[in-house]
């Protein structure tokens, strides 16, 4: 990516974000609220800025998913809010405890954020600004369906900014401050037969072409309008026609929801299908198979299972439903027992992203409770003794970001005037997109941390709110879904993020944390629920992997019932002072014993440590360059001799130190790992000790203290991985010892948890020749 280019597509958009370009010539400065407010002007100036952004989408220079946060954004009930009118409205000031009703009277589209113009009853009008709303940028259609011109809103709290050109504008941050009225009941030519078709074919034309909120419009056009019917009609005809019209389009806008990831909304429709259940077959098992998916997004595996089981009665010899049956059970085995066959997927040699199957939610033998340190808040517990590699839970992101080399996300922040770009933000969006509509989702959100007050005021939510298949006591209730946005708070939504969501490629300047939206490098991040409990340890007791955006958390060592599970936060196989700065971007400072251990022996280290962190990304490179099936090539990097004598010197340290417990020198080992392993015989440079004599710890020595320390790394199984591995055992080290071959087993259950030997093997063997790609650190 060019920088400068880059830098100038920001700079546009800061001004457009703004308002409108300084450059557009139309736009005027205007210091009159009269002026200011007059529809004409506005809508000449709105229509520019749309020809100019389409201009710049033309230039398809990089797809730019901006949002942007200001103020203070909670949302509130639409109850008890008084009217405001538009000229009423005060530049600069937060219209606290009011609302601006008004009409959209434009096309909208959007730049960095949704452009439109609200215009209220006495014919004023002022420019709206969108943010953070969850609109394909590059779908206009999307843009328009969200925000339809000559539809009546109601913006809650408005609040009136100058932008940067002189134009004022009503901006708002959280999408959740606007409400939009229902689309306008069905004309009368919907109350015949061939009305009600007509609306729905119009619905099912816009779902063929993707435009899923366009055909949700029509079909609701199609329901009103049947539901007119049957309650005005008095034709028996009319009236079965109205009602067979609205079973079969509440079954298609079901579907509609489904594609939208509005999975109550689904459920709610495929419930109401079935319930008037007038319809022909094929419309009621599409409805009954849309209400099984709905429910088992919504990790509700058992009603699938029984809705599916209902629908096998009454058509018993449907394939399509056994089929979808089976599968369901699967899930239900999955998220019940923790039956995942995941290793088979692991094993396959085909095995690519797209082919990644889907996996239910699992929680095992684990609670959260506050920690021990309350500063450290809440944690996850276990609740029983577990063995190592045991699964302690399996857990789909509930938003994530997967940026390709193209897609650049962007965050302006005007109070700071900084833009920060960062995967993260689109992540907020999609958080606020998921949350609305879905109390449940939004309840479970809101337990995360959002904070960075005193850890020990947190609470302990329920498991019951986290488990698959718990229904009760948190069912959508009609009356949260009547303002179903209200508690939506967007700064809050950024905080969560901040505090809880990271990266899953496992390369530090991945990982999140504190460090939102600042950096480039930040392209795959997402955020998981109950994973969200687990605090951090620099040596850690769990591992977990990721396939596709499933995380599996297993058990990397036995672990004692009462016993915090805990994760590293990133990659926690470096010295101190490097981790330290992580935890720090986390907010916290870490009080493991290794970390306390190895701040008392920062003096001695630092010799070693300071040109060890200046190299550190190099010797993994070195050590993934050579495990990745270099072994027998005989070059190396420059650095190898490098990392080499830190090695020895490391080693000569550590001696002088005198008396260390076994575990003291494994921490030490662990944290200069990479440089142990760049400058070693099998991986690096071609010698095990140096011209004095000082030998370097065996290969297996190393994997000992790497497992001990964090296990279930990937460098550690890498390591355990080359150990099987002819090349690295014909090289004189202990690595053929039986010993060492068990020592590798153990480092794989930590890993990718309990299985059989052979697959075992198979797994360490498959990740030799590079079938695997998997995250994690
Ligand atoms: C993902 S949350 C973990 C759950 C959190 N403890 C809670 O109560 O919600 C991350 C936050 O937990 C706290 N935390 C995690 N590990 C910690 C540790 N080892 N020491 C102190 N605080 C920690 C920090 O405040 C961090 O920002």
């Amino acid at each position: 990516m060019e920088e400068e280019q880059l830098k100038m597509i920001m700079e546009q958009l800061r001004m457009s974000a703004s308002g409108s370009g300084s450059h557009t010539s139309s736009n005027r400065t205007v210091s009159k609220a009269s002026e200011a407010f007059d529809k004409a002007t506005l809508v000449d100036a709105h229509n520019l800025m749309m020809r100019q952004a389409a201009e710049m989408q033309q230039m398809n220079l990089y797809r730019l998913q901006p949002a942007i946060v200001e103020a203070d954004e909670a949302s509130v009930g639409l109850a008890g809010l008084a009217s405001i009118r538009i000229e009423e409205l005060k530049l600069g000031v937060h219209h606290r405890g009011r609302v601006l009703y008004g009409t959209l009277c434009v096309d909208a589209f959007k730049v960095t954020g949704v452009i439109s113009l609200l215009e209220d009853d006495r014919g004023k009008a002022v420019r709206l600004l969108v943010y953070n709303a969850a609109v394909s940028s590059s779908s206009a259609q999307a843009v328009r369906r969200l925000f339809p011109k000559d539809r009546a809103v109601a913006v809650k709290e408005p609040y009136l900014k100058r932008c940067v050109d002189g134009s004022i504008a009503v901006r708002v941050d959280n999408p959740a401050n606007i409400v939009t009225a229902p689309a306008a009941p069905a004309p009368a030519a919907g109350t015949t037969h061939a009305g009600f078709d007509a609306l729905r074919a119009e619905g099912n034309k816009r779902f063929a072409s993707q435009d899923w909120l366009g055909a949700i419009e029509l079909y609701s056009k199609c329901i009103d309008a049947a539901t007119n019917s049957l309650h005005s009609s008095s034709s028996s005809s009319v009236k079965q026609d109205a009602s067979k019209a609205s079973v079969t389009t509440y079954s298609n806008r079901a579907e509609a929801w489904l594609r939208l990831h509005k999975f109550e909304k689904a459920l709610a429709d495929a419930n109401k299908a079935l319930e008037l259940g007038l319809d022909s077959a094929p419309s009621l098992l599409k409805s009954f198979h849309r209400k099984a998916r709905a429910l088992c997004s919504l990790q509700q595996h058992k009603q699938s299972c029984e809705c599916l089981e209902v629908a096998l009665q009454q058509f018993p010899g449907q394939e399509e439903i056994r089929d979808s049956l089976d599968k369901c059970r699967i899930h239900m085995r999955q998220s019940e027992y923790g039956e995942y066959q995941s290793v088979n997927f692991l094993l396959d040699d085909s095995n690519k992203p797209a082919s990644i199957p889907n996996y239910s939610d699992y929680v095992g033998a684990v609670e959260i409770r506050m920690a021990d340190q309350s500063m450290r808040g809440r944690g996850l517990f276990a609740t029983k003794d577990v063995q190592m590699g045991s699964l302690l839970l399996v857990s789909n992101a509930v938003a994530e970001t997967q940026a390709d080399r193209k897609t650049v996300y962007l965050h302006m922040d005007f109070t700071s005037r900084r833009i920060n770009t960062g995967a993260q933000e689109d992540i907020v969006t999609k958080l606020v997109d998921r949350a609305m509509g879905s109390p449940k989702f939004l309840k479970q959100l809101n337990t995360l941390k959002g904070s960075s007050s005193a850890s020990c005021s947190l609470e302990v939510p329920s498991m019951e709110l986290f488990k698959p298949n718990s229904v009760s006591p948190f069912l959508t209730t009609a009356e949260e879904l009547q303002d179903e946005s209200a508690q939506i708070d967007i700064v809050r939504i950024r905080e969560i993020v901040k505090y809880n969501a990271f990266g899953k490629s496992g390369t530090i300047s991945d990982s999140a944390g504190a460090k939102f939206g600042e950096e480039l490098a930040d392209r795959s991040c997402g955020l998981w629920m109950l994973p969200s409990f687990i605090n951090h340890s620099c040596i850690p007791n769990a591992s977990m992997i990721f396939l596709g955006s499933v995380m599996f958390v297993h058990a990397a060592h036995d672990i004692r019932a009462g016993e915090e599970v805990t994760l590293p936060y990133f990659d926690a196989l470096v010295p101190y002072k490097q981790r330290e700065t992580l935890c720090s971007n986390w907010g916290f400072f870490c009080l493991c014993r290794r970390c306390e251990f190895e701040r008392s022996l920062c003096t001695p280290l630092r010799p070693i440590a300071n040109p060890f962190s200046a190299l550190h990304k190099k010797a993994r490179k070195e050590f993934s360059a050579r495990f990745a099936g270099q072994l027998s090539n005989s070059s190396h990097s420059p650095e190898c001799a490098e990392f080499h004598k830190l090695a020895v010197k490391l080693e000569n340290t550590l001696r002088s130190l005198g008396n260390l417990a076994p575990t003291e020198k494994q921490w030490i080992q662990a944290s200069f790992a990479a440089a142990y392993l760049a400058g070693s015989k099998p991986f690096g440079l071609a010698m095990s000790s140096d011209s004095a004599g000082t030998r370097l710890p065996q290969l297996q020595t190393l994997l000992n203290s790497m497992h001990a320390t964090v296990p279930g790394h990937m460098m550690t199984f890498q390591v355990a991985a080359a150990l099987t591995q002819p090349a690295v055992r014909g090289i004189g080290s202990d690595c053929s010892s039986n010993l060492a071959q068990q020592l590798a087993l153990e480092v794989c259950t930590s890993t990718f948890g309990k299985h059989n030997p052979d697959a075992l093997r198979a797994l360490l063997q498959s990740y030799s020749n590079k079938k695997l790609h998997l995250g994690g650190y």
